[in-house]
């Protein structure tokens, strides 16, 4: 067995406290592998956003504990070793594309010139080059998912993680940006979970995890 990029051991995060506490994340055990290609389902409110967040290091959990054996610990303030694809537009308005997808790799301490040469290389495998140059407000949904793929394609991560990628996106975008995802995820050997709502994303994928009031319900594996 390959070995565990990211593991959660008991894990629980309840947000609020007293009587307005939500228990979002209820004692989940989970391990993410290079090999892992996961769906992560559920209901709206069910806890797959939390778990995202969890994983990505940008929450802590309320009990339990999330390690990352294979990242060489927490991948906070480590740009490039999870690469995150958030639901709605994530781009800075101020910045172009390419400036966009340079950004992280230049906050990781990359040269500029690599820095732009892996942005425009990253670019050209999501298939929106042509759009370097443009701010994200003259962008489609479409067009801003691909670039936000493109950013964490350039970091190239050892984890991927995408909370609703598609959501706002037509049947057509919607298929490229999942292709993108598991191509990305092959090409750098990285484990992959997306969250998702939509079952032909979730179908795309040969594992699914199933979130059911903050428990991780079923974990099937299609193949
Ligand atoms: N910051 C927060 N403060 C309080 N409650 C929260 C917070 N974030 C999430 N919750 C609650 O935690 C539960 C799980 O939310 P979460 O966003 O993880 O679910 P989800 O499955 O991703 O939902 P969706 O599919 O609608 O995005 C919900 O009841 C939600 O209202």
């Amino acid at each position: 067995m390959s070995e565990e990029l990211a593991r959660c051991v008991g894990v629980s995060r309840t947000y609020g406290q007293g009587t307005a506490a939500v228990v979002a994340v209820h004692s989940l055990d989970c391990a993410v592998r290079p090999a892992s290609r996961v769906a992560l389902t559920g209901r709206s409110g069910s806890g797959k956003s939390t778990l995202v967040h969890l994983l990505a290091g940008l929450d802590q959990p309320t009990t339990g504990e999330v390690s990352w054996p294979g990242l060489g610990g927490a991948p906070t303030g480590r740009p490039g070793v999870v690469g995150v694809v958030f639901q709605g537009p994530s781009l800075l308005a101020p910045l172009d594309v390419a400036e966009n997808v340079a950004l992280p790799l230049l906050l990781a301490g990359v040269r500029p010139a690599d820095a732009d040469a892996r942005a425009g290389d990253a670019l050209r495998r999501a298939g929106v080059a042509d759009l370097a140059g443009k701010l994200p407000e003259e962008l489609s949904g479409g067009q801003a998912q691909r670039v936000a793929v493109a950013r964490v394609l350039a970091s190239a991560p050892r984890l991927i993680l995408a909370d609703e990628p598609t959501g706002q996106l037509d049947a057509a975008h919607r298929d490229e940006v999942v292709t993108l995802l598991i191509e990305a995820a092959e090409e750098l050997r990285a484990g992959l979970i997306i969250a998702t709502h939509d079952a032909r994303v979730a179908d795309r994928l040969p594992q699914r995890w199933i979130m059911d009031d903050g428990r991780l319900q079923e974990v099937r594996q299609a193949c």
